[in-house]
């Protein structure tokens, strides 16, 4: 194993929103290169526990380590950096709608960019090999010039995996990122995530055991904020999943 730091480190983490307490004690340390599946009921804190990870949410007990950083401790310029390094799927997809696809694409490119470059892209589109061929990946290369708001769900989720593909992150963060997609695309984009030779490390929520067998290295079970299984994928049997969505 290399000497840099685990991707991830929560130590005794816990995330409350008031008095509700959403996570609780967690401990997980992520390599690079894991791929890992966060699977629990509905409610069992998976969002909230990628939330902790993408950045978008602190810990409000316990520690969170990013590539060996305490987002919470960095600078303004500092945490930009860190963001780069991260690709992050959320449920609402953060699309934006009125745009062309070329665009919502592009935007996982803004974080390298100078405004100049990011304005002028909005009138002439740059990259448009680099975003043709993402959207290409995932089925999508009809829709370049389609207005974002025209797509079904299964094909917004898509434009935001091409996003992901062009921004080239060391770590994606993706929570439901096929839950609108029919099997066939659903298993192509985890493929397509599991193989890109640039997202060296996956952190990915999932409904489907079955693709956390197929496309990841772990899996973490979360059963009321708590996580109660952390396995390789190949453990992952139906038996050990059992008491995992068992209904409380
Ligand atoms: N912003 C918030 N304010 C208050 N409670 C919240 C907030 N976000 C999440 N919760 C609560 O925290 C718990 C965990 O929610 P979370 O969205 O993380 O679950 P989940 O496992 O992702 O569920 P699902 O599979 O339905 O998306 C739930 O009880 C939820 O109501």
């Amino acid at each position: 194993m290399s000497d840099s730091p685990p991707v991830i480190r929560l130590c005794g983490a816990g995330r409350r929103f008031g008095t509700h307490e959403a996570l609780s004690e967690l401990d997980l340390t992520v390599h690079a290169g894991e791929k890992v599946a966060v699977l629990g009921t509905s409610g069992a804190g998976k969002s909230t526990l990628l939330a902790l990870l993408n950045g978008s949410l602190e810990p409000t007990t316990g520690s969170l380590e990013v590539f060996g950083a305490n987002p919470a401790r960095l600078t303004a310029g500092q945490r930009r950096l860190l963001q780069r390094r991260i690709g992050s799927v959320s449920q609402d997809l953060a699309l934006i709608e009125q745009v062309r696809v070329v665009h919502n694409v592009n935007a996982g490119r803004l974080g390298r960019w100078g405004t100049t470059r990011a304005l002028a892209s909005l009138v002439w589109p740059h990259s448009l090999d680099v975003v043709r061929d993402a959207l290409e990946q995932v089925d999508l290369g009809w829709a370049l010039y389609e207005r974002t708001e025209r797509l079904s769900g299964g094909e917004r989720q898509r434009v935001a995996i091409a996003r992901l593909l062009v921004q080239e992150p060391e770590l994606v963060v993706a929570d439901e990122p096929v839950s609108s997609l029919d099997p066939v695309r659903a298993a192509r984009v985890l493929g397509l995530l599991g193989a890109s030779p640039t997202v060296r490390t996956l952190i990915v929520s999932l409904h489907q055991p079955a693709l956390a067998r197929a496309h990841c290295t772990r899996v973490v079970g979360l059963r009321e904020g708590r996580i109660v299984l952390d396995v390789p994928a190949a453990e992952a049997t139906d038996e050990a999943l059992r008491d995992l969505y068992e209904l409380v």
